[in-house]
């Protein structure tokens, strides 16, 4: 990869679910680069292709049209070099929490020695070292939220891709939640791409915020915000809200309703 070569590029990329007269076009031409050690946040209405432009980095689907790459090779298929975080984590309930974390790099044939330490620093990383050895039922819906970050953390891979990851918990839960993935993606060094609906959750943790319209899924706007740093660098780990902030968070929630409001 040369110094000029995005982490992941796609090109023109198309997405049709149909065929004929049954197109079901969800993502249209999209155009996106994104570099390593970015938070890269995605907002738009529901049904605008957010998950399915995750799945073709991820490389669970191949665009019509178009064309992704990583590290400037065409994504072919999924790999551990881009983990996902689901809204409701892809735990195995029958093996410990530690067993579930160690899972990815077992599977890569790397040494239990080797496992334990990275296991041990990533469950330390998510708060969860003291309850290593308890099953994955046993714990809380934040918990094993918790865990399935670590699990894709324990594989060290290039980029993190996250699919409302803190949809299902209570108010209180996400808002740690944030601060956790936060910090995690500061002190990993770690590049990330977050789908998410909460406007203000973008605000706080991208680097860059991404609005889509409707379906067909384009890129409307691309804001690069710096918020995320601020709340790394305040006690209580919050954003401060600020009238430019307003102004950004209004402008977002227009594009977002007078798309849906077009007819
Ligand atoms: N496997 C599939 N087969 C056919 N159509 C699909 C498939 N997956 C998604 N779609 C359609 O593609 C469009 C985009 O779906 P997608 O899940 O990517 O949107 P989304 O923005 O993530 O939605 P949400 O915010 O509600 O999760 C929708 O109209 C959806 O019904």
């Amino acid at each position: 990869m040369t110094k000029e070569t995005p982490l992941i590029a796609l090109n023109h990329v198309s997405m049709d679910y149909g065929e004929g007269s049954e197109s079901a076009l969800a993502l249209k031409d999209i155009d996106l680069t994104i570099e390593k050690n970015e938070f890269l946040c995605i907002l738009g209405p529901s049904g605008c292709g957010k998950s399915t432009l995750l799945k073709i980095i991820a490389g669970y689907q191949k665009p019509t049209t178009g064309e992704a790459t990583f590290q400037g090779k065409t994504i072919t298929a999924p790999d551990w070099h881009r983990g996902v975080v689901f809204q409701s984590p892809t735990l195995y309930p029958w093996l410990s929490v530690k067993d579930n974390v160690g899972f990815g790099p077992r599977v890569r044939g790397i040494k239990k020695a080797k496992i334990n330490q990275i296991t041990d620093q990533f469950l330390d990383q998510i708060g969860l070292l003291k309850d290593k050895d308890k099953a994955v039922f046993d714990l809380s819906g934040g918990m094993r939220q918790r865990v399935a970050l670590a699990r894709v953390l324990a594989n060290e891979p290039e980029m993190i891709l996250m699919d409302e990851p803190l949809g299902a918990l209570d108010a209180l839960t996400r808002l740690n939640m944030q601060t956790l993935i936060r910090n995690l993606w500061h002190k990993n060094k770690n590049t990330v791409m977050m789908i998410t609906h909460d406007v203000e959750e973008a605000l706080s943790l991208g680097t860059r915020v991404i609005v889509m319209s409707k379906q067909p899924g384009t890129i409307i706007k691309s804001f690069d915000l710096n918020y995320t740093y601020q709340a790394l660098e305040t006690d209580n780990h919050r954003v401060k809200v600020d009238e430019q902030y307003l102004e950004i968070k209004n402008d977002i929630l227009d594009l977002i309703n007078a798309d849906l409001n077009e007819v």
